[in-house]
């Protein structure tokens, strides 16, 4: 029998964000999604995808309102709580992989089991079977980062962001230097193993031919001069 989980995977409740008090500003009244549900938000340049991304994460704290992970208030932790909770709760994925070119295949997806302080027999069990399932069987696993494809190297971004089957997966613009066939089949990678953790994802991207891979979509707005609501 499965269970319907308590919490929503995410929420946010009336979010209000600015970086100087009377100037540009961040308005989130009400975003909730569910596990494995996937969001997509897409707005124009200064719109607030990064600073939305931010707050998700834990890096910034919003000025106003809350933010839920998974029944944990993210709002009201101290930064290291954040830091914390996020090492294992949140994975993320880049436009720059950010993955170490002169470590392992196998090192680079263990170095989050090292921040999560997750149980290292489990996580390396989970890093080769997540690889394996990427297509990076055991022939890849002590190979450098640095002498893989691109598209190899996104597939180990992708396993270190779920090594921890983490409750929520941000990724930021990761397919913007791909073309349309491997752009296809990255998306089509992420969200099969993100939908096998139950992982939540949200996507921000320019490029609207990936909506369709999503059940939400999130329009950053200017509604008026130096005020962003969605
Ligand atoms: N550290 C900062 N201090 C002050 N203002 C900032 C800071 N970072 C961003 N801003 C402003 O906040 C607004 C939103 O910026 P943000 O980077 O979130 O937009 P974005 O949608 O991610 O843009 P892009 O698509 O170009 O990356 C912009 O008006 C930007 O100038």
């Amino acid at each position: 029998m499965t269970t319907k989980p308590k919490f929503p995977a995410i929420e946010l409740k009336d979010l209000k964000f600015w970086y100087q008090p009377g100037g540009w500003q961040l308005a989130i009244p009400k975003l909730s999604l569910s596990s494995g549900q996937h969001l997509f938000v897409r707005g124009a340049s200064g719109s607030g995808k990064t600073t939305l991304l931010n707050l998700l994460c834990g890096i910034t704290v919003p000025n106003a309102g809350e933010i839920w992970l998974n029944g944990m208030a993210l709002h009201q932790l101290s930064a290291s709580r954040r830091d914390k909770l996020r090492a294992y709760e949140i994975g993320v994925v880049f436009q720059q992989l950010n993955l170490i070119p002169y470590l392992s295949v196998l090192d680079n997806v263990l170095l989050r089991a090292a921040f999560a302080r997750a149980p290292a027999a489990a996580m390396q069990q989970r890093a080769r079977e997540l690889l394996t399932a990427l297509g990076l069987g055991d022939n890849y696993w002590q190979q450098k980062a640095s002498q893989l494809s691109v598209g190899q190297q996104q597939r180990v971004a992708i396993a270190r962001a779920l090594l921890t089957q983490p409750t929520l997966l941000i990724a930021d613009e990761p397919t913007s230097a791909l073309d349309a066939d491997n752009r296809d089949a990255f998306m089509q990678v992420l969200l099969s193993e993100a939908d096998k953790s139950g992982t939540t994802v949200i996507f921000v991207s320019h490029d609207s031919q990936l909506q369709r891979y999503f059940h939400y979509q999130l329009a950053m707005t200017a509604l008026e001069q130096g005020v962003v609501a969605c």
